[in-house]
């Protein structure tokens, strides 16, 4: 159970458009995040799911049952939200146990239930203190405690990890892949955050103007982005875009700005002249003798590898190198990419150029 079903689901406030045509499908036992920058209808969608918010048109199907119609508390799901929404005067046992407690379930079963999730979430020793009395990351544990005790049949998350420092943030991250590993329920998880979404999702949907930009595993969308917006979205560094223009239909290369070739992954059936951008993760940029010319402008150590940027083709791009590589600004060095990692978009539309 946890199979929910997004059909042409759309939000409006007021007559404005928030979403519109959602159409999506979410496995048993699934790990999806909803990615995307502030205000394209992340937590909207997700609300919608919980039943928090009405769905202004389409349907959303939960384990074979249209629940539209069907109140937050009857769906079946539990929330984990970005503010924890504790009580401040509830210990920590109690705040698990609330939702049970509401629904008069047998003490013996609450208290299994909370020494159980206690147990996963390593609260064991805590389960007397106050919220005021615990860390960040131990409160978002107690949230996620109270979604285990209720074992729900999806657990929705809406940034959950955002007000922690970006140390215990990586940490709760790997918590959370944990649990979901241990659980198998389906997880849904809103964040703004792409390294999160790579780095935890079995399947990333990226939301851009109340639509979805693309949906797939991870890797596909870093590996083959449907436009500009995805592919600048998802990878960090963020991935240069180099404005270049076709060289004609017979042509595996385009002429910069300054009229440096840059070999494509494939001929563009384009008129020459036609303008072009082309996208290349700084990941796949490699020091090569037979590459293109540039200057090292700046240095940043990473530890393993440095994040070299550099003036090329008189454009401004960013290269992961190896720190053995030594480099210095002012140096003189040649670049090369695997032509077949290269993106190419139109530069109007944003769409990519098959
Ligand atoms: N109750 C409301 N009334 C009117 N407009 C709203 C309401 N709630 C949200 N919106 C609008 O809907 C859009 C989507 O909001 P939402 O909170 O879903 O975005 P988000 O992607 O989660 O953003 P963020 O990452 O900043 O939290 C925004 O433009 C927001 O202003």
């Amino acid at each position: 159970m946890g199979h929910i079903v997004l059909e042409q689901v759309g939000k409006s406030y007021g007559g404005a458009d928030v979403l519109t045509g959602i159409d999506f499908e979410i496995s048993e036992g699934e790990f999806v995040v909803l990615v995307g920058p502030s205000g394209c209808g992340k937590s909207t969608l997700l609300r919608m799911i919980a039943g928090l918010e009405d769905i202004t048109h389409g349907r959303i199907i939960i384990d074979g049952t249209i629940a539209n119609r069907i109140p937050a508390k009857q769906r079946g799901l539990a929330m984990v939200f970005q503010s924890y929404a504790l009580y401040p005067h509830m210990n920590v046992a109690d705040n698990m146990s609330f939702a049970l407690r509401l629904a008069r379930a047998p003490k013996d079963e609450i208290n299994a239930k909370v020494q159980n999730a206690a147990a996963i979430l390593g609260l064991t020793d805590h389960l007397e203190r106050l919220p005021r009395e615990l860390s960040g990351g131990q409160r978002q544990r107690v949230a996620m405690g109270r979604a285990i005790v209720r074992d729900p049949e999806a657990f929705l998350f809406d940034e959950p990890l955002s007000n922690l420092d970006a140390k215990l943030r990586v940490h709760m991250r790997s918590e959370i892949k944990k649990l979901h590993q241990r659980l198998g329920k389906t997880m849904v998880y809103v964040t703004h955050d792409q390294t999160e979404a790579m780095t935890m999702a079995d399947r990333i949907v990226v939301l851009n103007e109340g639509g979805i930009a693309q949906a797939g595993p991870p890797e596909d969308l870093y590996n083959n982005p449907v436009s500009l917006f995805v592919a600048s979205f998802i990878g960090s560094p963020e991935i240069n875009l180099l404005e270049a223009k076709a060289a004609g239909p017979a042509a595996v290369h385009a002429l910069a700005k300054d009229g440096t070739r840059l070999a494509l992954p494939h001929a563009l059936d384009l008129p020459e002249g036609t303008p072009i951008t082309c996208g290349i993760r700084p990941q796949t940029m490699s020091l090569d003798p037979k590459g293109i010319p540039a200057e090292v402008t700046l240095v940043e150590p990473t530890g393993e590898a440095v994040e070299a940027s550099l003036r090329l083709a008189n454009q401004h791009v960013l290269a992961v190198l190896p720190a053995s590589a030594r480099l210095a600004p002012g140096q003189q060095v040649t670049i090369g990419y695997p032509s077949e990692r290269m993106f190419v978009f139109d530069p109007v539309t944003g769409a990519r150029i098959a």
